[in-house]
């Protein structure tokens, strides 16, 4: 089958090489050095999932008309790359994977009768450097769609033969939960550190804990339904958000657990180290966000969001003493008079 991947970097890539090794005929997009490695080398798999050299066609825009799209850019990007492409993947089914609850929504404004189904990836991977992706932790891709759409059977057996995939009926109360697991993504931006070594300082630990907390009661506020996904739940996450501090930080230990030994920089690190703008405002952003339209305060998801766009601006990393100060209103920006 011709699939193409609009956006192919860590987690595009590894999809589509696992696709081109399953021989389907694979068309990616891509920019930059990461455009021309893939160009001259192929797409170099490694990690969790095997090693593998795919060769793809690879450039800027599609050139042909694939049977499945698949688009992995970051949320920010991607209205332009669908707009992009949209002549080559209009009518055809897309699949958006993607973090954040705008995929669907952002996809369907520039797509109108076009079969979208979303996707969350609960695997990590990395972009080591341009052409060469590493699954840094296993796990399944959850599909699916809430506007009624048809398509998510069909997704479900294509990329289901060649990675572990789910399809869920409460896409939205997927998207959430997910949204809370990324909660996760500030911290390692911030700080330049990986999500295990952020869960493993006891005050980001507690950071976080504080901010899954805030988003959980934005979320429940919103109406939203948990999904059950990577042993979370709508029980589980509405009882974690009652609990004192000291017990709900074993969630986070948990997360930590499943992560694995391989550093895990997560995507909004990534974005950093290259010198992008991040996701952040789709993540804690969203959560701000939602809770200003349902009334709950967000101030921790407020301060992260801040410190991750400080980060973005200065390329400078803060250590938790900041992270904390800032949290609790307490840091002291003020920048020395010059000499
Ligand atoms: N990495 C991970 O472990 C996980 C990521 N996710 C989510 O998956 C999504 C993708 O993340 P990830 O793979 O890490 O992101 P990456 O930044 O690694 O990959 C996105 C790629 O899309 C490229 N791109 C952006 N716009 C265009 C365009 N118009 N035309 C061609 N290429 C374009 C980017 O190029 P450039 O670099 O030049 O901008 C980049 O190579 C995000 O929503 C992320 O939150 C979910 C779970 C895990
Ligand atoms: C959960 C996590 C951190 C896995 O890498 C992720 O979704 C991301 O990196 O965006």
């Amino acid at each position: 089958m011709r699939v193409a991947v609009i956006g192919a970097g860590a987690v595009g890539g590894t999809i589509a090489a696992l696709l081109e090794r399953a021989g389907h005929e694979v068309e990616v997009t891509a920019r930059g050095d990461h455009l021309e490695a893939i160009r001259s080398g192929g797409i170099r798999l490694g990690g969790a999932w095997g090693e593998h050299v795919a060769p793809v066609t690879a450039n800027p825009t599609l050139t042909k008309a694939p049977e499945l799209a698949i688009v992995t850019t970051k949320a920010l990007d991607a209205a332009a790359a669908l707009r992009e492409n949209a002549d080559w993947i209009r009518g055809v089914p897309v699949v958006i994977v993607q973090n954040g609850i705008r995929s669907i929504s952002t996809a369907r404004a520039i797509l109108r009768h076009t079969d979208l189904v979303g996707g969350l990836a609960m695997f990590a991977a990395s972009l080591v450097e341009p052409g060469r992706v590493a699954v840094t932790t296993s796990g399944a891709t959850y599909l699916g769609n809430d506007d009624g759409g048809l398509g998510v059977d069909y997704v479900v057996s294509v990329l289901g033969a060649v990675m572990p995939v789910k399809s869920s009926d409460n896409f939205a109360g997927a998207q959430w939960t997910k949204l809370i697991v990324n909660q996760i993504n500030a911290l390692p931006a911030i700080t330049g550190t990986s999500a295990q070594a952020t869960i493993a300082n006891s005050a980001l630990r507690e950071v976080l804990t504080r901010s899954m907390q805030e988003a959980v009661a934005v979320a429940i506020a919103s109406g939203i339904r948990f999904e059950k996904v990577q042993g979370l739940s709508n029980g589980l996450l509405r009882l974690f958000r009652r609990l004192p501090a000291a017990i709900a930080q074993l969630l986070p230990l948990v997360m930590r657990w499943r992560m694995g030994r391989v550093p895990n920089p997560g995507s909004t690190l990534q974005s950093i180290q290259r010198g992008h703008k991040t996701e952040i405002d789709f993540l804690n952003g969203a959560i701000v966000d939602a809770g200003t339209a349902v009334g709950v305060p967000t101030p921790i998801n407020a301060a992260l969001v801040r410190l991750v766009h400080e980060v973005e601006r200065t390329g400078v990393f803060l250590d938790a003493a900041e992270i904390v100060a800032e949290v609790d209103g307490r840091r002291n920006t003020t920048e020395p008079p010059a000499a």
